[in-house]
């Protein structure tokens, strides 16, 4: 059975999801070192923001198929180094979204009443109404940096409170922060014009520090900023400045550059801020949704199906899926029979997309072709994840094309490679919704269903050729289950496809290169 470690806080719905396929160990707070040790016997690993997955974990993790990452950001993972190894990374990227637009919401409230503060003084036994005169929100201007998922459930929230709403995304277009009621302004423009700003948006390289002490030199005096999407967004030392001088009016920050946040200053700052232990997700409802989305995907990974969210699988969202799969199984067919006739090291790929294919989104099938293609070389270890990077480590050029006028059936695929033992192309297409045809074997045409065992021949098509080989196989015992010869002219060259019950044993194939007329013999197993 399969093991599953879960190194932090997860839901029971996901263990319970877990448990049905897998062995599940529950071991939280491990140091990285310890991580790394007890790492090589698990299958599947379970996190939340709590776990470092670093490169020397994943190395480490000889058995490792996915890291389930039980909400957002992977940023606490080495994804490159998970990629490297084939291992799919998957999150739940709307399980927690209310939850932590809500925390965003409530620090913005909770920051213009003062009520942590207020909160405390009644508990301390004081009835003091003067200290904590606040601000109103209503007709101020929000500032949303990240207009995401998180952003835009912020900003449908700000507006009905009447808030004016400003947005910073590069990647957004205007009529979506239109539809959201949100002018899409520079970062600069939103820092001196918000009364609040808020920031829903990735830790990246070019997000660390994007609050530094230039940009909030340019917040207006009475700004108050809330961050509750990644530490390290906010240079801290700046912000603890600019509020001890009173140059901003407050800050509410749910995450840190280190966590748990240890000696800050920023704990000494009294009403103006607002702290809270990385709590955006921590509701009931987010914590059943992330721990339930993540935990079916490591099952059915475990299982050998794909992942929905696979945050290393670019593209491959589950309706694309859903569409291409039958596409992508013939593309990786394809890859394999062109890698196995080329033979030697391959040096440029070209994946054709012909007739409706040529519409379709097209990384999916170049991933699954290239899957394919280096499934000889690298067998299990080859995946859709890791395809790509292993392709182009070799130094496979891949070159894609499209031919939509290509008519012959539905949508086809041509597959070219060049190697450094000559070049062969085949071509192949679907029959129905699923079945498989190869259409052209170095451009000859044959219909042959691809099948596990199979003999490819260039010969001269002249009479006799056939049975010698029908003889030559039958006197090693081997069992022709079908056979087609493709030719493009009667008397020139021709192709010959056997589909064979058995492997053809050792030897046979030179055998085959001697008979009179034959130039060329390959075996594949598909
Ligand atoms: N505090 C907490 O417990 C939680 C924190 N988060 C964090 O909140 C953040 C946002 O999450 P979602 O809204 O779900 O992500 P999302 O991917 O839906 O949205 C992020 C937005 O940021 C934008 N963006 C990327 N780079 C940018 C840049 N340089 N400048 C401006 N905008 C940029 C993207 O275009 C996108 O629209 C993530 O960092 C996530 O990890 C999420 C859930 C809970
Ligand atoms: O989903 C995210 O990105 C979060 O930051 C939530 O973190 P958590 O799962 O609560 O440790």
């Amino acid at each position: 059975m399969a093991k599953v470690l879960v190194s932090d806080p997860i839901d029971q719905a996901g263990i319970d999801i877990l448990s049905q396929v897998a062995t599940v160990d529950i071991k939280i707070g491990l140091s990285s070192e310890e991580l790394a040790q007890i790492i090589p016997e698990y299958d599947a690993l379970m996190i939340r923001s709590g776990s470092r997955v670093t490169q020397e974990i994943i190395e480490a993790g000889t058995q490792l198929k996915i890291i389930g990452r039980a909400g957002v950001g992977v940023d606490n993972v080495d994804v490159n180094a998970a990629t490297r190894k084939g291992i799919v990374v998957v999150n739940s990227p709307e399980g927690n979204t209310i939850a932590a637009a809500e925390h965003a919401l409530a620090m913005m409230l909770a920051l213009s009443r003062y009520i942590p503060d207020a909160n405390a003084s009644v508990k301390s036994g004081k009835w003091d109404r003067k200290s904590f005169i606040g601000a109103e929100v209503y007709k101020k201007t929000l500032g949303i940096v990240g207009l995401g998922k998180i952003g835009s459930h912020v900003a449908t929230a700000a507006k009905a409170m009447g808030m004016k709403l400003l947005a910073y995304d590069p990647f957004i277009s205007t009529e979506r922060a239109d539809q959201l009621g949100c002018r899409l302004v520079e970062m600069d423009v939103l820092l001196q014009e918000s009364d609040y700003i808020t920031l829903h948006i990735p830790k990246t390289p070019e997000t660390t520090h994007l609050i530094d002490a230039a940009a909030i030199a340019k917040m207006k005096p009475n700004a108050r900023i809330i961050n509750c999407s990644r530490g390290g967004i906010i240079d801290e030392t700046a912000l603890y400045n600019a509020l001890k001088e009173g140059r901003i009016a407050g800050a509410a920050l749910d995450v840190y550059e280190t966590e748990p946040l240890g000696d800050s200053p920023l704990k000494s700052l009294e009403k103006q801020v607002i702290l809270t232990p990385h709590l955006g997700a921590s509701t009931t409802e987010a914590q059943v949704n992330v721990a339930i989305d993540v935990a079916e995907q490591i099952r059915d990974v475990l299982l050998g199906l794909p992942a929905r969210s696979a945050v290393n699988i670019p593209g491959l969202g589950p309706d694309i899926l859903e569409e291409l799969r039958p596409y992508m199984q013939l593309a990786e067919t394809l890859g394999n029979l062109v890698g196995q006739l080329a033979g030697g090291r391959v040096e440029q790929l070209v994946v054709k997309l012909q007739g409706e294919l040529a519409t379709n989104k097209s990384q999916p099938i170049v991933v699954a072709a290239l899957k394919g293609l280096l499934s000889q070389a690298l067998r299990e270890r080859v995946n859709y994840v890791n395809a790509s990077i292993e392709a182009k480590e070799r130094g496979i050029r891949v070159i894609e094309t499209r031919d939509a006028g290509e008519r012959d059936y539905a949508g086809s695929l041509h597959l070219e490679a060049k190697g450094s033992l000559g070049d062969h192309s085949v071509t192949g297409a679907l029959l129905g919704d699923s079945e498989i045809r190869i259409t052209d074997i170095d451009e000859f045409p044959v219909n042959v269903p691809p099948s596990q065992h199979m003999l490819f021949t260039l010969h001269r098509d002249m009479p006799g050729i056939i049975g010698k080989i029908g003889s030559l196989l039958g006197s090693f015992n081997v069992n022709i289950a079908s056979m087609q010869v493709g030719r493009k002219i009667v008397r020139g060259d021709a192709v010959m496809v056997l589909s064979l019950d058995d492997p053809l044993p050792d030897g046979i194939l030179d055998e085959i290169t001697k008979v009179s007329g034959i130039r060329d013999a390959y075996t594949v197993t598909l």
